[in-house]
């Protein structure tokens, strides 16, 4: 097993992105980043009902290859924006692929959000068990409220063990 952890990470807009590089400052850590084969294209209005209809249809959209092996890594970190209360259909994806992988790691789970977030966390507990998420942590408005946001940001790096 490597010493190096992982983070897997969705993000449409950068919010989810910006906390990843933020993390890297601090930290050693290969990444995925899922990219869908066919992403949300819409705007405006449009991309929140297309996104949020993707959510409660449960699509799990086909993922570019990624070229890592899950069982490499111990420590997990994975990061999603929010939509519709939830994670977002590429993270299901990735979670259902690969559920049995996740078995025995250390999971850490961040969202992004711009007002709550809702039952993201909770819902991971269906593909991943619950004893396996050492910590998690959501962040409002992580790009807008930059200044605050590194704060808890760098807070939430010192406690996640490799
Ligand atoms: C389709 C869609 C649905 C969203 N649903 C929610 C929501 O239910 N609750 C919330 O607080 N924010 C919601 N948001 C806001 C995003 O979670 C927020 O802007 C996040 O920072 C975006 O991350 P990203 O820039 O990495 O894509 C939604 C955004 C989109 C595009």
């Amino acid at each position: 097993m490597g010493k190096k952890g992982l983070i897997v990470y969705y993000s449409l807009d950068g919010n989810t992105e910006y906390v990843v590089n933020k993390l890297l400052e601090k930290n050693n850590f290969d990444i995925i980043k899922l990219s869908p084969k066919k992403d949300i294209t819409e705007k405006g209005l449009l991309k929140y009902f297309w996104g949020g209809s993707q959510v409660f249809m449960k699509k799990m959209p086909e993922l570019n290859d990624y070229n890592k092996t899950i069982n490499n890594y111990n420590t997990i970190i994975i990061g999603t924006p929010v939509w519709a209360g939830n994670f977002t259909p590429a993270i299901r994806s990735f979670l259902v692929k690969e559920q049995e992988n996740l078995k025995n790691k250390k999971i850490y789970i961040f969202a992004c959000f711009d007002g709550n977030s809702g039952k993201t966390f909770k819902k991971f507990e269906e593909f991943i068990d619950k004893n396996s998420i050492i910590s998690t942590l959501g962040i409002k408005s992580c790009i807008k409220n930059k200044e605050n946001n590194n704060k808890i940001i760098e807070e939430w790096i010192k406690q996640i063990i490799i």
